[in-house]
């Protein structure tokens, strides 16, 4: 076998086949010796992948959500095309169309001539299709074993530049239900095809939530790179167990949030070097950022050179490490820590009480964030701070308010976070109205409730539920038990040595 750099497979005239990867550890390389490397893909799978138009042809046989597409061999049926599908319409050219190449959009009946010639013309063989008007584009990085055991990774989000792959991010910022849904495509997709590896299922997202599938790529592709440091098992290696019929491997996300960033040449020549390696100089600097460098021995405008993987707690710790690697405006990566815990309340009169929360996170060292805000004095106020704090980064929220203190319930519906409600005592009814306001939530959404004025109990709480994934901070909780119940014997001690008279009156 030979590793090479990239990710596909080829078979030269005696046979042998060669598998270009770029990540592989020497164990595995061992191993696949020892198993004297068999590898065979059907050629079929590879046919159908090659000629994009078959592939088409071969996903719609399936019942598999596609944009409308049709062969078309001369002006009259590109014509027919733009008649039926309307414009822009997308020309693409049946083969060896990628990164942007073989793909043009006639944005009239008048552009169709010049997008066919720009492709090469009708000889090239070239299909249309329908404009997909979607909304984000997505990707799932499927594998399939020798004996077609199917794994999914997480949905991405891809983002392009003039057709070229720019970011990725993982896992894609899309609900739950659209999640499914492309996974399913993904799923059906690859399981139409045969043959064993890595496939790259790429699919656009539309306005009305639909899923439809663009295109499918056989190999480990630039969609998947963030798994070397994002998931249990990356994409080479899951395709090089694929391929060989070993057990494929956990694909899940390790880390909560990772973003791929392509390092493109901005020029030609030894200006694009110097401009390359400053960004990579930067990367080196940014925490949690894993620079993967091509070693090509050219480099051209747009041409990718490499990628940075920048991985953290969340999507907004992730991008704001990438906005500072970028240099762009308002990014200090060394000032930015993202809060995980926010702690608000109605009132600066809480905060008394409020601040005892704001103590225990200080002591556990965890980054927080404290703000006033009313449910019922800022009510938009609210709804702008809770129905974006989890897209922030925070974990959970620490919500206290008194009287009718509809803060924390009214905070937990617009967002799933956890919200835990701190009651406040502040009138005559001495803080049972807050209680009762905060602790009786309707069967749906829930709001962790602490005793009366306890936000250190509130924030012993955020840390534990923190601590879930954490186990530094798990540990350093069971300490803090450890230490409470110390604080209580040496006290039981003392009332037993000294009696309970000198012990109040010391
Ligand atoms: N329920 C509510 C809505 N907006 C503020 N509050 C609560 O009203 C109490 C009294 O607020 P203030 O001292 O500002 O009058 C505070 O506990 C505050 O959380």
């Amino acid at each position: 076998m030979t590793v090479l750099r990239s990710g596909n497979l080829q078979r030269d005239r005696c046979g042998v086949l060669t598998v270009e990867i770029e990540h592989v550890d020497v164990a595995t390389l061992e191993m696949l010796e020892k198993q004297g490397v068999d590898c065979q893909p059907k050629a079929s799978t590879i046919r159908i992948i090659q000629d994009k138009y078959l592939q088409k042809v071969h996903f719609s046989q399936h019942a598999i959500p596609l944009p409308e597409f049709m062969q078309i061999d001369d002006l009259e049926g590109a014509k027919r095309a733009g008649d039926l599908f309307g414009y822009p319409l997308m020309i693409k050219s049946k083969r060896l169309a990628y990164d942007g190449r073989g793909n043009a959009v006639a944005g009239s009946v008048g552009e169709l001539s010049s997008a066919v010639n720009a492709l090469g013309g009708y000889g090239r063989g070239l299909y249309v299709e329908k404009w997909a008007p979607f909304v984000k584009e997505l990707a799932v990085v499927v594998a399939r074993g020798r004996d077609n055991s199917i794994v999914c990774y997480p949905v991405v989000e891809t983002i392009h530049k003039e057709n070229i792959c720019h970011i990725v991010k993982a896992p894609a910022n899309v609900t739950w239900e659209i999640r499914k849904r492309a996974t399913d495509v993904a799923y059906r997709a690859v399981s139409s095809l045969e043959g064993a590896g890595i496939f790259a299922v790429e699919l656009f997202l539309t306005g009305d939530g639909q899923i439809l599938l663009n295109e499918v790529a056989p190999r480990p592709h630039n969609s998947g790179h963030q798994t070397i440091e994002s998931c249990y098992t990356s994409q080479f290696e899951q395709h090089l167990r694929a391929v060989v019929g070993l057990p494929l491997g956990d694909p899940s996300m390790k880390v909560p949030a990772a973003i791929m960033y392509n390092i493109l040449g901005e020029d030609e020549g030894e200006p694009g070097f110097i401009l390359a390696h400053q960004l990579i100089r930067r990367a080196l600097g940014i925490p949690r950022a894993t620079v993967h460098w091509y070693d090509k021995p050219e480099i051209r405008k747009q041409r990718k050179m490499g990628h940075v993987t920048i991985v953290g707690p969340s999507m907004s710790d992730v991008e704001q490490r990438l906005k500072s690697m970028l240099k762009e405006e308002g990014s200090d990566c060394q000032s930015a820590v993202t809060p995980h815990v926010g702690i608000i309340m109605g009132s600066d009169s809480d905060l008394p009480v409020m601040k005892d929360a704001a103590k225990i996170l200080n002591m556990f060292d965890v980054p927080y964030e404290v703000k006033i805000v009313s449910a019922h004095r800022t009510p938009e106020m609210m709804f702008t701070y809770a129905s974006s704090a989890r897209e922030r980064g925070i974990q959970i929220i620490i919500a206290g308010a008194g009287g009718a203190a509809h803060l924390p319930g009214m905070v937990a519906a617009l967002t799933p976070l956890p919200v835990i409600g701190v009651p406040v005592r502040v009138s005559a009814l001495d803080g049972l109205d807050s209680l009762l306001s905060i602790v009786q939530m309707p069967r749906g959404v829930p709001v962790a409730t602490v005793a009366i004025n306890n936000a250190t109990n509130a924030g012993l709480l955020a840390i534990r539920m923190l601590g879930i994934q954490d186990a530094d901070l798990l540990a350093r909780m069971s300490q803090y038990q450890e230490d409470t119940r110390n604080g209580v014997l040496t006290k039981a001690e003392k009332l037993e040595k000294d009696g309970w008279e000198s012990y109040l009156n010391p």
